[in-house]
């Protein structure tokens, strides 16, 4: 299945210059998105870990419906003020300014989960995250990745990634 046909590329969105990805298609397929789906874990030891992360927003539809699909548990990494206390906080540098993200602490091994890695930013402090919280990330998966490279790693944990774009 062709799912790159199914990504509907928006120049300049939301600021000029920037090529977006918009994954809406796939997810409107049901047939695409349980590829998707099957696709973002080919390569990836499910008995190995307990649960997915999700990173807010659009990590979320992945992570549940991974979750749901395989049979784990799911764990947001939410934007700042979202989640009740106690949480753990990570503050990191976006493009344009500053973005904290909090998730609540615990035990195991997790799937850290997201739609796109672009400059990789979110990923690196998710993963930070989850280590500060106490789950071991066993490794990471992107629908998307935009960095251009199949094989990437990051600290030691491997990046599965289904769509690659140069
Ligand atoms: O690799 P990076 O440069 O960090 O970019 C990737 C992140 O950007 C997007 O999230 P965004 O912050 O736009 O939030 P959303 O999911 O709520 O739309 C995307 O869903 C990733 O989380
Ligand atoms: N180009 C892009 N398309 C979709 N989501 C993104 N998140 C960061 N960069 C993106």
């Amino acid at each position: 299945m062709d799912l790159q046909a199914l990504v509907r590329n928006v120049p300049d969105f939301p600021i000029p210059g920037v090529l977006f990805r918009d994954i809406s298609p796939i997810l409107e397929a049901p047939a695409a998105l349980n590829h998707a789906l099957e696709q973002m874990v080919s390569h990836v030891d499910l008995d190995a870990i307990d649960a997915f992360v999700g990173v807010e927003a659009r990590g979320f539809i992945l992570g549940a419906a991974l979750a749901a699909r395989f049979g784990k548990g799911f764990i947001p990494v939410r934007k700042a003020g979202k989640l009740p206390p106690p949480v753990q906080s990570l503050s990191y540098e976006l493009e344009y300014g500053k973005a904290t993200l909090e998730m609540r602490a615990g035990r195991g091994r997790i799937l850290l989960v997201d739609d796109v890695l672009a400059t990789g930013g979110t990923l690196t402090a998710a993963l930070t995250l989850c280590e500060r919280s106490g789950y071991e990330v066993v490794d990471i998966a992107v629908l998307i990745n935009l960095v251009g490279l199949h094989a990437l790693t990051f600290r030691g944990k491997a990046i599965h990634s289904v769509l690659v774009y140069d």
